[in-house]
């Protein structure tokens, strides 16, 4: 292909390698890396045959690059993303968009006087099942949404074994259940039925070894008209994550593991099945990489935007606030202070 966007992806460790084999399926760009780590950006470099790789980032922004992943910790998000902006780069950003409001509304002014786009990788809203039932929760057949019900838990040594050695290990890079877990949870049901206006939460470190970051967590909250409840721990065998709302005359249920979204409107009915296909977990990545060259070539919004992206972020702190203070709180305060 000769009109190939000239992608750079910042940080390959666990996500950013993913990013990249995901880019590169969708054979619309060439991607290059910048990873501070030698062995592994020689490595990864090897691996998927990248031509440019760069152990610094200004050398890496000096150099011809049209956008880039943000696959940093979150604690460096917005340093990274507001040099990369400064060069001329459109982002996709990872998720959570940062650990505090610092430097945020300084990159919205930013990317609009560059002109660039900027999109959060909130990758749920990539999963077609999630999509299609929040289409049919618009399409009013089962009425106004009531209440939301989310169930999360997983056992998070399984899937990240070096998260002790990792940001995950302390809040202040992004770690912890509440920044690095059920912030996925509470952009999805932001997606579903729109944004929290107050929320209160308990959270605790109950059982993973080697670190004293927040395992487990209960939030409920309000959603406009929607009363929201959700729970997650990161210790349990069982790998599962759901998501139900429940309408005037019916209720959804999205299931992750499952990848269905089923729906049901009569009392003691069978569930029916709305919308069903089998993904990889790549596949999303896919879908998420394909949707974000979309919304550059113009074709479509981002699936998530940045302000999304920051409404979640302060969710995520009202979260770890209201534990602190005992208290509910009002997500809005963070957007406008
Ligand atoms: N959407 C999803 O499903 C997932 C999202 N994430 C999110 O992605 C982000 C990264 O997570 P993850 O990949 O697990 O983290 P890792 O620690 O596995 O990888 C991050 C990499 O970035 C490198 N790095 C740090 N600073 C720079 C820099 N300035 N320039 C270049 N490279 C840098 C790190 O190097 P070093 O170690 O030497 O500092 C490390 O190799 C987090 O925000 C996380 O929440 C993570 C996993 C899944
Ligand atoms: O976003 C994420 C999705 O799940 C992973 C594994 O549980 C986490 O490490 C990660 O941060």
């Amino acid at each position: 292909m000769t009109d190939q966007r000239r992608l750079l992806v910042v940080g390959v460790g666990s996500i950013g390698e993913r990013h990249l084999r995901c880019f590169q399926a969708t054979d619309r760009v060439d991607v290059s890396i910048c990873e501070l780590n030698d062995d592994l950006r020689e490595k990864i470099a090897a691996q998927y045959g990248v031509e440019r790789q760069y152990a610094d980032l200004d050398v890496a922004l000096a150099d011809s690059h049209d956008c880039a992943v943000i696959a940093t910790p979150a604690h460096l998000h917005i340093d990274v993303s507001t040099r990369a902006v400064e060069a001329g780069l459109d982002l996709l950003i990872e998720k959570p968009l940062s650990t505090n409001f610092k430097g945020i509304s300084e990159l919205q002014i930013l990317l609009q006087e560059k002109q660039k786009k900027a999109a959060i990788a909130y990758v749920y809203r990539a999963h077609p099942a999630l999509a299609a039932m929040k289409a049919a929760l618009e399409s009013g057949k089962y009425g106004k949404p009531v209440q939301l019900v989310v169930v999360s838990g997983q056992n998070f040594p399984t899937y990240r074994p070096a998260y002790r050695d990792i940001y995950y290990k302390s809040r202040a890079t992004g770690g912890g259940a509440v920044q690095d877990a059920l912030t996925h949870s509470m952009n999805a049901g932001e997606y579903l039925v729109g944004p929290v206006n107050a929320l209160v939460a308990d959270c605790s470190h109950q059982v993973l070894e080697g670190v004293d970051v927040e395992d487990t967590v209960h939030v409920i909250t309000r959603q406009g008209g929607v009363l929201g409840s959700f729970s997650l721990n990161q210790h349990q065998p069982a790998n599962e994550s759901s998501m139900t709302v429940i309408c005037e005359r019916g209720m959804l249920r999205f299931e992750y593991q499952k990848s269905w979204y089923r729906w049901i409107t009569e009392p003691d009915s069978e569930w029916q099945v709305g919308y069903q296909e089998t993904l990889e977990r790549d596949t999303l990545f896919q879908r998420q990489a394909s949707a974000f060259l979309d919304y550059l070539d113009g074709f479509c919004p981002p699936l998530c935007t940045l302000e999304e992206g920051a409404q979640t972020l302060a969710v995520n702190l009202s979260i770890l606030d209201s534990v602190e203070k005992r208290a509910w709180i009002e997500p809005a305060h963070y957007i406008s202070n």
